[in-house]
């Protein structure tokens, strides 16, 4: 199949480039670059080997994504952009809600327009919010701590929304924990533009010397150690699952946790992290991140079919 993947150059996104490329699909990558890199384009070809067409473009940007629609195959769509939840986002809601909703909306209208009935869009565990853990894909949601949850979870209900005005369509809602991990060439990883907001990346760029020290945010959860606890999922595996969820599309909108159904606190994977490295990362105990919650891991049973 001809996939049209918009964030194609981001963390996630390049990683399930190349596990589509690598199943045979061909990609039509859309990427803004304002937190990814046009080499990764490159890599992404130098490591399968495979052609990549490439528009630099905002995923809100109507007319352009109509013209990619209107001059080539179309026969999916993988929406990964977006902006991302950090700490701080909770004081530019306007941003947040502008840009994930809009994109979603002119993605699932281009696909309406030229019969793309195969959309697989990128949620996050964040829509459960507060909730009791093991997070389960039948839960009721609750509001989440951030704007950027708030527009996935807006955005999981219009699309659903348009499945049922259009049974064609069918739509994977995918659910991530939080991914870590690089592609085995080492040519792609996580490295975000600036500082880190996620704790994987600090980890490495703390080891590397490129930063001082990491700081954990709060030890007074309740939880094993009192820092807060995640389900950390190997990138790959969430690439997997994305190739997975195209080749099963069913009618209607579905929900899967991508998680591995284990949660870890900070403490612990600094220790695993410095365990397998030799190496020693220092930290501070710092207070809370505002938005944060004290534990988030999946009930991963549907998608390992334990359910
Ligand atoms: O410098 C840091 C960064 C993070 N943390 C802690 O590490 C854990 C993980 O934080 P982080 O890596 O920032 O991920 P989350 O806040 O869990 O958010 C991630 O996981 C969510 C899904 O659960 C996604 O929605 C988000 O986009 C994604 O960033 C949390 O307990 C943080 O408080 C620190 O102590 N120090």
């Amino acid at each position: 199949m001809n996939i049209l993947v918009t964030g194609g150059a981001g963390y996630i996104g390049s990683h399930t480039c190349i596990a589509l490329l690598e199943a045979g699909h061909s990609v039509i990558i859309a990427d803004n670059l304002c937190n990814s890199r046009l080499e990764t384009i490159e890599k992404i070809i130098n490591i399968t080997d495979k052609e990549v067409t490439f528009f630099e473009i905002d995923a809100t940007d109507e007319q352009g994504i109509d013209v990619i629609f209107n001059n080539n195959k179309i026969d999916g769509v993988i929406h990964f952009a977006g902006l991302k939840a950090v700490g701080e986002s909770v004081d530019i809601p306007l941003t947040y809600y502008y840009n994930n909703i809009a994109s979603t909306m002119i993605l699932a209208k281009a696909c309406q327009k030229y019969g793309v009935n195969r959309f697989v869009f990128s949620s996050s565990a964040t829509v459960y919010g507060d909730n009791k853990v093991p997070f389960v894909e039948t839960m009721n949601l609750l509001p989440t701590t951030n704007p950027y949850g708030e527009t996935k979870a807006m955005s999981e209900r219009i699309l659903t929304d348009i499945t049922k005005a259009n049974p064609e369509f069918s739509v994977d809602l995918l659910r991530y924990f939080n991914p870590v991990g690089a592609h085995e060439s080492g040519l792609i990883g996580e490295a975000p533009n600036g500082i880190p907001n996620n704790l994987m990346p600090y980890v490495t760029q703390v080891a590397k010397g490129r930063l001082k020290k990491l700081r954990v945010f709060g030890n007074d959860y309740p939880t094993i150690d009192d820092t807060g606890v995640r389900d950390y999922i190997h990138v790959l595996d969430l690439a997997e699952g994305h190739v997975a969820a195209l080749d099963n599309l069913k009618e209607g909108a579905h929900i899967y946790n991508l998680g591995t159904g284990q949660g870890t606190s900070v403490l612990e994977l600094v220790k695993a992290f410095e365990d397998a490295n030799g190496i020693e990362v220092p930290y501070e105990i710092i207070e809370r991140r505002p938005g944060d919650i004290a534990s988030c891991y999946a009930d991963a049973s549907k998608v390992t079919g334990g359910a």
